[in-house]
């Protein structure tokens, strides 16, 4: 996504990837996308600051603007503001692996998204902070990691402090995630704009359907 010092390419025509950054209180939302686009890691910032940062990347060989969304702390999926929700092509859902709460507050996000925004497919990555202060660790990332993975969520254990490479390879993963979605979509738009095409497969999901229907009945009558 980057180059190899992390240097931020700035290039022409780019396609936009907005992701919202979500997550309790403190649990270093600014210091993730700080560390992310400026590679520095700075103490403390306005924790009622929201606001939108872009840089132009490129990812597989082209070229992309990605707007990251920097949000005020949401305690509860019942608290979110729809603003971030329908904006977003993809979420980071940050939580701290030294504070139990923040970790419940990532589960109760990533439901209210997938109810809102699951049959577009968004990708979610819960990114697992603070993971420098080991001794400190209210949780276990691979139990993280587990439930991440029952969710179809993507999961990275990354620190802003101390791993800079952890914070590039996560927003890497989410991106690489967005794209591999457009693609999906532009081969179905491609798809549906073909008559001839789109009546084959619609005549293959015909001949399923009875398929189905057929061994449901047989199933039936054995009963
Ligand atoms: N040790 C350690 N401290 C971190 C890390 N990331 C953030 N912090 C610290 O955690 C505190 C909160 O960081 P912020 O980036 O302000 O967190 P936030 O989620 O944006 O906070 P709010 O906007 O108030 O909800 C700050 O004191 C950061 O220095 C990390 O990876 N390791």
């Amino acid at each position: 996504m980057e180059d190899k010092n992390h240097k931020h390419v700035q290039n022409g025509s780019c396609r936009d990837i907005n992701i919202a950054v979500l997550g309790g209180k403190g649990v270093g939302k600014s210091a993730i996308i700080v560390r992310y686009l400026t590679g520095r890691f700075i103490g403390d910032y306005d924790p009622e600051m929201e606001a939108i940062f872009s840089t132009n990347i490129p990812i597989d060989g082209k070229h992309y603007t990605i707007n990251i969304k920097d949000t005020t702390s949401y305690f509860s999926g019942h608290d979110l503001k729809e603003d971030p929700i329908f904006w977003a092509d993809a979420f980071m859902l940050v939580f701290s692996l030294i504070d139990l709460a923040s970790y419940q507050t990532v589960q109760e996000l990533v439901e209210t998204l997938r109810m809102a925004r699951d049959d577009e497919g968004v990708p979610i990555l819960a990114a697992a902070n603070k993971s420098d202060l080991v001794h400190l660790w209210t949780m276990s990332s691979v139990e993280c990691e587990a439930w991440c993975s029952g969710q179809q969520c993507l999961f990275a254990e990354i620190s802003a402090s101390e791993d800079p490479e952890s914070i590039y390879k996560a927003f890497e993963l989410l991106c690489k995630r967005v794209r591999a979605v457009h693609k999906k979509r532009e081969k179905l738009s491609w798809t549906l704009q073909r008559p001839a095409v789109a009546a084959k497969l619609q005549i293959r999901q015909s001949l399923k359907n009875l398929a189905e229907k057929k061994l449901w009945r047989t199933r039936t009558s054995t009963m």
